[in-house]
């Protein structure tokens, strides 16, 4: 059950949402035994951001997972995360970050995993 909220002072289109939706479904394989099935997203454009002293397209884009996973795993998310944002919103990669969080307590439908 990840979790990746996005946030970002460019626009995003709806048909560009639709891309960044569906290509984050698939990024979040890097993560072993992570999927779109329990993927949650959300994202915030038009967001009032600042990076480096400039409002240049900027992006922060939060990874939460339950449980663990491995350092190779993660660079390769980022790798992917990077790449996408970049090519569907024109954010240069030097503005984007990318923080991971692990939880060991989950919550869903009345309950924890
Ligand atoms: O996506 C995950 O991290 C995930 C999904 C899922 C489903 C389930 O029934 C579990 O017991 C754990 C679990 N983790």
């Amino acid at each position: 059950m990840p979790f990746i909220h996005a946030k970002t002072n460019q626009n995003i289109a709806p048909e560009t949402e639709q891309k960044l939706k569906k290509e984050l479904g698939r990024a979040i394989e890097c993560l072993k035994g992570k999927s779109e099935t329990w993927l949650m997203l959300c994202f915030e454009p038009n967001q009032k951001m600042w990076f480096q002293g400039t409002d240049a397209p900027a992006a922060m884009v939060q990874v939460d997972i339950f449980g663990k996973a491995s350092d190779q795993e993660y660079n390769a998310l980022t790798k992917e995360i990077c790449r996408l944002f970049n090519s569907e919103l024109q954010i240069p990669q030097n503005r984007i970050y990318v923080k991971y969080s692990e939880n060991t307590h989950w919550g869903w439908n009345g309950g924890n995993f």
